[in-house]
């Protein structure tokens, strides 16, 4: 039920009871919203360039295009009940309020200083990623596409980054068999990949320590890779009867050159964080004593950045590319679907789990 002209009232009144001040992007947000919500889709004519604080605002208000006065007026009490929530939070670790969290604690997100950051949690195993973690990194991406943060992160804990798939995902096999496994991985794998490939806020990735498979070749997705020196960067498709995903087959070419790029995805060349660096896939790589120190500090000066710019120029330099990127995409999961049926693969996660061989 969409909220009520009473319900709108208050939290009119709400916003002036606020302890902190929410920002000049928010408040614009809310102007946008209350003149939406109270008189309709904007219907006056656009201010010159010399009223510059009219034209920002007239801007904001005119870019809610159509939407119904009924949906302003609950996005405007949505977005008052999470400043209000979060003014009250005593912690600034806490998430935002709006963000359902992971299913698992092999996956914690937490909002501050404009940073969301989606941490890899399973340090036993490397950060691998099991079926639920990548159904949670899913649903984190698509909180954090809509909340106040200007930046997302994501990290690993301990001292991998993530070792890649969890190969014991393939041993839960289904009634369906083998073929019904193959079928809802890629199906999944895709799901995960378009929300990197769609994700609209500058993506950042923290790389603390070694990287293995599907976590190196999302990279290619990133806009920003910060690595320790520590870090290095392992694709081994061939040896595990696989191919590339994550739209690598597609970025790693783009980025690194053909030759490099086939030396990683078909021979499983494992790159250091130098090397990785010198090839376009890392932007920068910092000591591994002063790594995280520097780093956010880094990362919250570019926090305060303005969100809309950032946004907007993510947008023109993504657009171009997304139509291709889902295509790669689509194409790589339906070759992998076929993969995991293979001998090849069945052999190597076997060779894995029997401890016979380690990468
Ligand atoms: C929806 C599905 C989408 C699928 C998308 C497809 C993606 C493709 C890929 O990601 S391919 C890459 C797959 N990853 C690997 O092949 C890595 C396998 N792991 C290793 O080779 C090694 O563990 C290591 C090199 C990463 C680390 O070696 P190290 O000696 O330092 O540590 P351990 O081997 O003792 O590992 C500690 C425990 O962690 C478990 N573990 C590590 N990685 C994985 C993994 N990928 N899957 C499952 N389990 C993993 C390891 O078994 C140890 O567990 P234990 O302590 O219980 O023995």
């Amino acid at each position: 039920m969409l909220a009520s002209q009473k319900d709108f009232n208050n939290a009119v009144s709400q916003v002036k009871l606020l302890k902190e001040d929410p920002g000049n992007e928010v408040k614009l947000k809310l102007y946008a919203l209350y003149k939406q919500a109270t008189e309709g889709p904007c219907n006056v004519p656009k201010p010159g360039m010399l009223g510059f604080i009219n034209k920002t605002k007239w801007d904001a208000w005119n870019a809610l295009g159509s939407l119904s006065k009924e949906a302003a007026r609950q996005n405007y009490v949505d977005l008052v009940s999470r400043l209000s929530a979060s003014s009250e939070s005593p912690s600034p670790e806490a998430p935002a309020a709006d963000r359902k969290q992971p299913e698992s604690d092999s996956l914690v997100v937490t909002s501050e200083d404009g940073i969301t950051t989606i941490r890899l949690n399973r340090p036993a195993k490397k950060n691998a990623l099991t079926t639920q973690m990548y159904r949670d990194i899913i649903a984190a991406l698509q909180a954090a596409s809509k909340d106040e943060s200007a930046i997302t992160v994501l990290t690993g804990s301990g001292d991998y980054y993530c070792s890649g798939n969890d190969l014991t995902n393939f041993t839960h096999l289904p009634a369906g068999g083998l073929e019904e496994m193959a079928r809802s991985a890629a199906a999944l794998l895709r799901d995960f990949v378009n929300c990197f490939i769609d994700f609209p806020k500058p993506l950042v990735a923290v790389v603390n320590g070694p990287a293995v498979g599907i976590s190196v070749t999302i990279l290619g997705l990133f806009d920003v890779v910060y690595a320790t020196d520590r870090a290095s960067f392992h694709t081994p498709f061939s040896h595990l009867g696989q191919s590339p995903e994550g739209c690598s087959s597609y970025t790693f070419p783009k980025i690194m050159g053909s030759s490099k790029a086939a030396e990683m995805l078909l021979f499983g060349k494992k790159l250091t964080a130098q090397e990785a660096c010198a090839q376009g896939l890392v932007t920068e790589v910092f000591p591994d004593g002063t790594f995280q120190k520097e780093v956010w500090a880094r990362l919250k000066a570019y926090s305060k950045l303005p969100p809309n710019a950032m946004r907007i120029s993510k947008q023109i330099i993504r657009n171009r590319e997304k139509e291709k990127l889902h295509a790669v995409n689509a194409e790589e999961s339906s070759v992998l679907r076929e993969r995991w049926q293979s001998d090849e693969c069945m052999n190597a996660i076997a060779s894995f789990l029997s401890r016979k061989v380690k990468l």
